[in-house]
């Protein structure tokens, strides 16, 4: 029997994979009353769908292809909503800077040769300045830096920072640049430029697909030339279709059961559920690396600090919901940067992306890795709630109260992977092989945060588990 523990949208993966290669004795155990950790829609009386977690899904590289094959695989085609490039939501980045929005210069060739607020210089200055700076041998860098270096103070400040916000609310001065901007930072070691690198990239093989045949809906998303995607009805329909679609295989999905501890005796895992014990042959963890910590510092204490040693942040997240069409710029939404020194991260323009008739849906996310600095301990939601549309009025001059709101605290929702975090995903990796530890893991902590490969890092655990166990199907 396998045990994988966690039901968020990792977890879901695994056990479908598993299923897929034909392991049926699976057991999924879940801490709360239902599955999807962090991806959570809600729909307001009036029908407006709010994300409280994640809203788009990016359809690019073997990652991306991947998520679409499994939204094949569920039936999901016809609920998929995409948003292609030429879409002014695809096209505009917008900042918060000096009091005042600016659009990004990275959508065309011509915003390369232009001067464009609150860059002092065009674009092509910061690509001259990586050619002629000479190449650092460095083993890690935090990305603000490594971009301060190659591309100069502003581009680190204006593109970099926000951009860093709009992934993993954290500071990009804290963030490696070896793990998130891993292709920047291996053409700068390769070639000794980004510029360079990136010129290389063009002529190298791309990796080919991991499917025998290309997924259809990758081709069509290509075809089309989607940017990013969601679903009819918010994006908590995926997990909720693999809930349905894995129990109806026979899994036994259990609810509200947190697990306690694990233990691992003659090759074996016990899981502690509650009062219950199930002993099984291999424990797939899709927990935060710190939830897992908890469980198993007792008998494995070195793996248990660098387990929590994961830092993570907390967000806040308000929806709100306003009569009339409101906006006057046209784009996905707007970042700030960490140096404006403003509670706020960014706000997401929902009904641009997905219009609604005449209203406005807004996402305003706030907190990350200053929560504590804006925000203290124990915020109220009234107070949560007045910061966003305090904002939301001084920013994009919309005013009067909401129709409708909902104020989401996520705590410690999105690990940091700061300087550092390739070496010790190696440390956690060799003690598990080390010890032979019945015991895979997968999810956000680890080999990236977004959906994409939080699910190809499911494929990847149950693939090499086959090898292990040299059973199953090869899916
Ligand atoms: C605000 C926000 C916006 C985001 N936006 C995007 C986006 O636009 N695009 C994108 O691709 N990604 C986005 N992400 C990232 C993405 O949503 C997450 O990385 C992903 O959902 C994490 O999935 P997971 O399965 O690894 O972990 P989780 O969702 O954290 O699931 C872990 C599960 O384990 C359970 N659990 C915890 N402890 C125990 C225990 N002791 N026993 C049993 N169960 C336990 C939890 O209840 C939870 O259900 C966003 C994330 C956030 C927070
Ligand atoms: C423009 C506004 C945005 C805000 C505000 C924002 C907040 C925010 N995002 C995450 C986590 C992720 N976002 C991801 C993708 C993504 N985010 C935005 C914009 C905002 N995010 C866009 C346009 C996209 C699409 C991808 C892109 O074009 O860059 C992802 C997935 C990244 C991936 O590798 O696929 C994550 C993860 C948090 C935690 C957050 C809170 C402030």
């Amino acid at each position: 029997m396998y045990v994988v523990l966690g039901g968020g949208i990792g977890g879901l993966s695994v056990v479908h994979y598993l299923q897929k290669s034909s392991f049926k004795n699976v057991k999924l155990i879940e801490a709360s009353s239902r599955v999807g950790g962090w991806i959570k829609t809600t729909k307001t009386p009036e029908g407006f769908v709010f994300e409280q977690g994640p809203r788009t899904v990016r359809p690019k590289g073997v990652a991306g292809e991947n998520t679409l094959a499994l939204i094949e695989d569920l039936g999901l085609v016809n609920k998929v909503m995409p948003i292609q490039y030429n879409h002014p939501a695809a096209q505009n980045r917008l900042i918060y800077v000096n009091k005042a929005l600016h659009t990004l210069p990275f959508n065309n060739i011509r915003s390369l040769l232009v001067t464009q607020t609150p860059f002092t210089k065009p674009l092509i200055c910061a690509l001259f300045q990586d050619l002629k700076t000479p190449k650092k041998l460095v083993k890690d860098e935090s990305i603000y830096d490594f971009v301060e270096r190659r591309l100069g103070k502003e581009i680190a400040e204006y593109a970099v920072n926000p951009l860093i916000c709009g992934v993993c609310a954290g500071d990009a001065k804290e963030i490696s640049v070896k793990f998130l901007l891993k292709s920047l930072f291996e053409a700068e070691q390769t070639y000794g430029s980004i510029v360079k690198g990136m010129l290389m990239s063009i002529f190298k093989r791309k990796p080919s697909s991991i499917f025998q045949t290309k997924c259809e809906l990758f081709k069509r998303a290509e075809k089309e030339r989607w940017s990013v995607w969601s679903l009819d009805g918010g994006l908590e329909l995926l997990p909720e279709t693999l809930r349905i679609s894995i129990k109806n295989q026979q899994a036994d999905v259990l609810l509200s059961c947190p697990c306690t501890e694990l233990v691992f005796q003659n090759g074996k895992a016990v899981v502690k559920v509650s009062e219950k014990i199930f002993e099984c042959d291999h424990v797939i963890s899709s927990l935060p690396a710190k939830q897992l910590a908890l469980l198993l510092t007792k008998q494995h204490p070195e793996l248990g600090k660098e387990l929590s040693s994961i830092p993570t942040v907390s967000v806040v997240v308000v929806n709100l919901q306003f009569k009339g069409r409101l906006l006057k710029e046209n784009a996905f939404g707007l970042l700030v940067p960490s140096s404006e020194k403003l509670p706020i991260l960014g706000i997401v323009f929902d009904t641009c992306c997905f219009p609604k008739g005449d209203n406005t849906v807004l996402t305003v996310m706030m907190g990350g890795r200053w929560f504590d600095q804006f925000f203290g301990n124990d915020p109220s939601p009234d107070k949560l709630l007045s910061t966003a549309v305090q904002y939301v009025h001084s920013i994009l001059h919309i005013s009067g109260d909401p129709q409708a709101h909902e104020v989401s605290l996520l705590r410690n929702c999105i690990p940091q992977y700061v300087l550092g975090h390739y070496e010790r995903i190696e440390r956690i990796k060799a003690y598990v092989n080390e010890h032979n530890l019945p015991l895979s893991l997968v999810g956000a902590s680890y080999d990236g945060v977004g959906i994409n490969d939080v699910i190809l890092s499911a494929r990847t655990a149950v693939k090499n588990l086959i090898k292990i166990f040299n059973d199953g199907e090869v899916i």
